[in-house]
C-alpha cells in the first residue's frame, strides 16, 4: 500500500533578488514498510524534501499524500494533529530535554498525545527495551552517550505510534560502530513494527543498510532504486 505520494513537488526560496531551487518537479511513492534512504551531496534538497513530508515546511508547488491526507491542504492546528499522531521525527542533534530522564522524554510526546499514564509508561518502558536501554531509562540525556541518547530518539519517535518516521542525518553526530548499530536497530524495529522509515543521509555504511535509496541531485530525483524486498528480513 502507497503510504506516501509526492506529486510534483517543487521548492523555491527567495532570499532578496535571488530564487534557490531547492526542489524541482519531485513525484515519488513510498509503501509501507519501506525502509527508505534519501541521498545526495550537500545541498541536494534530502533536509527540504523530509521538511515537507513532514510538513515542517510546504512546498512551492505540488502536493503531498501520506496515509491518504492531502498534507498540503491542512492548516496550522490540523498540521500539528496530523504530526502528533502520524509521524515520529528523528533529527541530527538528538533534541531531548535535558532535565527529563530517558523515560520521561520517550513519554513526552504520549502525554501531548493524551495516552493514559500507565499505558505511556508502559510503551516507553517497551520501546527503551527495544533499543537496548532498559538499564539506563532513568538516566537524564547528559549521563548517556550520543549514541544512546540517539537510541532515545528513536524510542521516542516510535513509542509515539507514527506510520512513518522522518530521520534527518540521524546519525551525523555518531561515530562509524555506533552509526551502524542504530541503523541495525532502525531497520530491526521497521520489520518487527512495520513502521516505514525514510532517512537522510551522507554516510556510506549507513545507505548500505537501506533497503531502497533515493538519490538526489541539484533538486531533482537522479536515482531510485530498490536494493531489498521491505517484507524480506
Ligand atoms: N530556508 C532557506 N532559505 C534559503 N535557501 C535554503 C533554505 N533552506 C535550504 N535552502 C537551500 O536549498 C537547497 C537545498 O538545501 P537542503 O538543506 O535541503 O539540502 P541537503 O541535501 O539537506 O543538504 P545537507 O546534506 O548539507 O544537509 C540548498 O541550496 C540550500 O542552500
Amino acid at each position: 500500500m502507497t503510504l506516501v505520494r509526492l506529486e510534483n513537488i517543487s521548492k523555491t526560496f527567495r532570499q532578496g533578488d535571488i530564487e534557490v531551487h531547492a526542489l524541482t518537479d519531485i513525484s515519488l511513492d513510498v509503501s509501507e514498510g519501506e525502509f527508505a534512504a534519501l541521498v545526495g551531496p550537500s545541498g541536494s534538497g534530502k533536509t527540504t524534501l523530509l521538511n515537507i513530508i513532514g510538513g515542517l515546511d510546504s512546498p512551492t508547488s505540488g502536493k503531498v499524500h501520506l496515509n491518504g491526507t492531502d498534507v498540503t491542504a491542512l492548516n496550522e492546528s490540523q498540521l500539528s494533529d496530523f504530526r502528533l499522531f502520524q509521524l515520529g521525527f528523528v533529527f541530527q542533534a538528538y533534541n531531548l530535554v535535558p532535565v527529563l530522564s530517558a523515560l520521561e522524554n520517550v513519554e513526552l510526546i504520549m502525554v501531548l498525545q493524551g495516552r493514559a499514564e500507565s499505558e505511556r509508561r508502559e510503551r516507553a518502558r517497551h520501546y527503551l527495551d527495544l533499543v537496548g536501554l532498559g538499564k539506563v531509562m532513568d538516566r537524564r540525556p547528559s549521563a548517556l552517550s550520543g549514541g544512546q541518547q540517539q537510541r532515545v530518539a528513536v524510542a521516542r519517535a516510535l513509542a509515539s505510534g507514527p506510520r512513518l518516521v522522518l530521520a534527518d542525518e540521524p546519525t551525523a553526530n555518531l561515530d562509524s560502530d555506533n552509526a551502524t548499530a542504530l541503523l541495525d536497530i532502525m531497520h530491526k524495529l521497521s520489520h518487527e513494527e512495520k513502521t516505514t522509515f525514510l532517512f537522510s543521509t551522507h554516510d556510506p555504511r549507513v545507505m548500505e543498510r537501506a533497503e531502497r535509496i533515493i538519490q538526489l541531485r541539484d533538486g531533482k530525483v537522479e536515482m531510485d532504486r530498490v536494493i531489498a524486498d521491505a517484507n524480506a528480513v
